[in-house]
């Protein structure tokens, strides 16, 4: 049916922020039991002009608004189940004869010396490579060859980084910052969903903060636990890339149970063996290839426990040298 002849209370139960649309142009619904025609003849033409309208205006804009909902819940709908990374060749021109599949909810950790090759590997797969870097790897996405368009897609980016140092310089409470994030992100329960962040950025962070905080004035730790959480609830990318969280003021533990929860598949380039351990399985680089995929066993999941142990000693010290005091 065509919109223009569909009651208004139809189209905001299926798209709520559809209601937005006529917020923003200053138009008032009173009656939404009227169909977006009927509503628009009854619209005082006085109004209209003031507000520099047309009644075709409204009409094409509102269909244009809806068209491109549409086509960002489609890309929505493309749920990435599956990564599969298919070798290419090493820098010494060797073949790296692999074809692994990473699953939604599933954390990686990459290791490997530095210059080996971590960052290229997950800029393949950001790039979602067909070929045509480098290594030569091949990323399919719920094992078929990703689609050109979706390659080259403004909209729908398959990869959100998480980078190590954030900065807040604008003049905004951490709850009207994440209402415009959630608000560019087409989201539609935005305030229950930014309170959620909210809550699941404090179980991150050592201190806790509201959603009166002004960013700047949140702490490095606080800001961190923030965009992880942001990036989890509010990001539609399916794969988050670590390139190492920085351990103080966030539970790095608990950070990563949030991005698993919300099916993401998360992959972390480190040198830290705290995180490295904490994958499910670890992608071992040298020369510009990947070598070996390990599981994390059992018993590696114990010696975590204990350098777990071990990190929170060393923090511990730290903060007491830093407040003046004498170790004993
Ligand atoms: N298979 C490959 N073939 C050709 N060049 C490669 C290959 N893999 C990596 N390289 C190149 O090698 C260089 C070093 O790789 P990269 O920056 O990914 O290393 P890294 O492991 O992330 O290092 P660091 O730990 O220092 O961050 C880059 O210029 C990268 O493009």
């Amino acid at each position: 049916m065509n919109v223009v002849e569909m009651k208004l209370r139809d189209i905001f139960e299926k798209q709520p922020v559809a209601k937005d649309f006529f917020d923003s142009i200053g138009i008032e619904i009173t009656d939404d039991n009227l169909t977006l025609n009927q509503y628009i003849e009854n619209v005082d033409e006085e109004k209209l002009e003031d507000l520099g309208l047309s009644k075709e205006f409204i009409i094409e804009n509102f269909k244009e608004f809806l068209n491109n909902l549409q086509d960002i819940e489609s890309n929505e709908l493309q749920q990435v189940k599956s990564i599969t990374i298919i070798g290419g060749y090493n820098k010494l021109g060797e073949k790296e004869d692999i074809e692994i599949e990473i699953k939604a909810g599933e954390i990686v950790s990459i290791v490997g010396p530095t210059g080996s090759g971590k960052s290229r590997l997950l800029a393949d797969i950001e790039w979602m490579a067909q070929g045509d870097t480098p290594t030569k790897r091949h990323i399919l996405l719920n094992g078929e060859v990703p689609d050109r368009d979706l390659r080259f897609s403004s909209e729908f980016k398959l990869v959100a980084q998480l980078s190590q140092n954030m900065n807040f310089v604008i003049d905004l409470s951490v709850r009207e910052f994440l209402i415009l994030h959630a608000e560019s992100r087409y989201v539609q329960n935005k305030e229950e969903i930014v309170e959620k962040v909210i809550e699941k950025a404090n179980h991150l962070a050592g201190e806790s903060f509201t959603g009166d905080t002004p960013l700047t004035s949140l702490s490095g730790g606080q800001s961190r636990a923030l965009m992880i959480a942001d990036t989890a609830i509010l990001s539609k990318s399916p794969i988050i890339l670590i390139d190492e969280i920085e351990n103080a003021g966030i539970d790095r533990k608990k950070a990563l149970d949030l991005l698993v929860e919300e099916q993401k598949i998360v992959l972390m380039a480190t040198h830290d063996p705290i995180l490295a351990l904490m994958g499910d399985k670890r992608f071992v680089i040298s020369h510009g290839g990947i070598v070996k995929i390990l599981e994390t066993t059992k018993e590696e999941r114990e010696l975590l426990k204990k350098l777990e142990e071990l990190d929170k000693t060393l923090l511990e010290y730290r903060n007491r040298l830093r407040l003046g005091e004498r170790l004993s």
